[in-house]
């Protein structure tokens, strides 16, 4: 197992943002699905070990408190986290060294997949949104992860750089590795994702597959509307909008 996660509780003050959530990721695509601030990116931070928590996380059977972790995981924030001030080539080597990354074909060839070359060495601050998604998307492959943890990655990325980034995670699974990703693009999860947890309020309301979902014959859309009970608050508004 690459990920296990038992009894997560992150609280920020007085409020439980996520209450006793337990899934698992193999070698496979997770998607955390949820509506806006149920928890998703909470519980994505308790993995990283970015917030506190209550329950364990194991990655790789290794405490997520454990330096070593970070070798074998790579994350991709909601809101790309980089030094403005520096270039994307520095950023990229100043990882690379950290990780002791030695085979660099490997990063060039991700640069030239995102389109980057032509912006290796312009300041992060005078980057397009969808190209700091890219650099972070990057930077967070570049040690080659074992567990890849994306938190709405597909934001802001352009049509080739969703479908290259499609590809890497499958690419990712195929050779052994795992994808934990929260979206709100059904699309996306109900394509790329094995399983797909729902979650809302903080706590898993479902846990499901893709091929669980095509034999029931209904849309993710329309099963995900309807266990975080938003199908109901859908109908009011389209009645107010009569
Ligand atoms: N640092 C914080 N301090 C206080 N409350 C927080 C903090 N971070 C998140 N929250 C609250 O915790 C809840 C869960 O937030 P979280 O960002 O995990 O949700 P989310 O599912 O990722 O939402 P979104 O889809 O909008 O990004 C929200 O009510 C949010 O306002």
């Amino acid at each position: 197992m690459l990920l296990k996660v038992r009894d997560l509780t992150v609280r920020y003050g007085s409020f439980i943002a996520v209450n006793s959530l337990n899934f698992y990721v193999n070698a496979e695509v997770y998607c955390l699905l949820g509506p806006n601030g149920a928890g998703k990116s909470s519980t994505l931070k308790a993995i990283m070990n970015m917030v506190p928590f209550d329950g364990e996380i194991e990655i790789l059977g290794m405490s997520n408190k454990e330096k070593a972790v970070k070798n074998y995981v790579g994350y991709v924030p909601e809101q790309p986290s980089l030094y403005e001030y520096m270039t994307p080539a520095e950023i990229i080597s100043f990882v690379a060294s950290l990780r002791g990354v030695r085979d660099l074909n490997r990063i060039f060839a991700l640069i030239r997949a995102f389109s980057l070359e032509q912006l290796m060495n312009t300041p992060i601050a005078s980057l397009s949104m969808g190209n700091k998604q890219k650099v972070s998307i990057l930077l967070s492959l570049v040690h080659e992860p074992k567990l890849l943890i994306l938190d709405e990655p597909f934001n802001a990325l352009d049509v080739l750089s969703v479908k290259v980034l499609k590809e890497l995670i499958q690419a990712h699974v195929k050779n052994g590795g795992g994808v934990l990703f929260s979206t709100h693009i059904m699309e996306v999860a109900e394509k790329i994702c094995n399983r797909i947890g729902i979650i809302n309020r903080g706590v898993m309301v479902m846990e499901t597959s893709s091929d669980n979902i095509r034999e029931a014959g209904r849309s993710l859309e329309d099963i995900f509307l309807s266990v975080t009970g938003l199908d109901e608050e859908v109908k009011d508004i389209l009645k107010g909008l009569e």
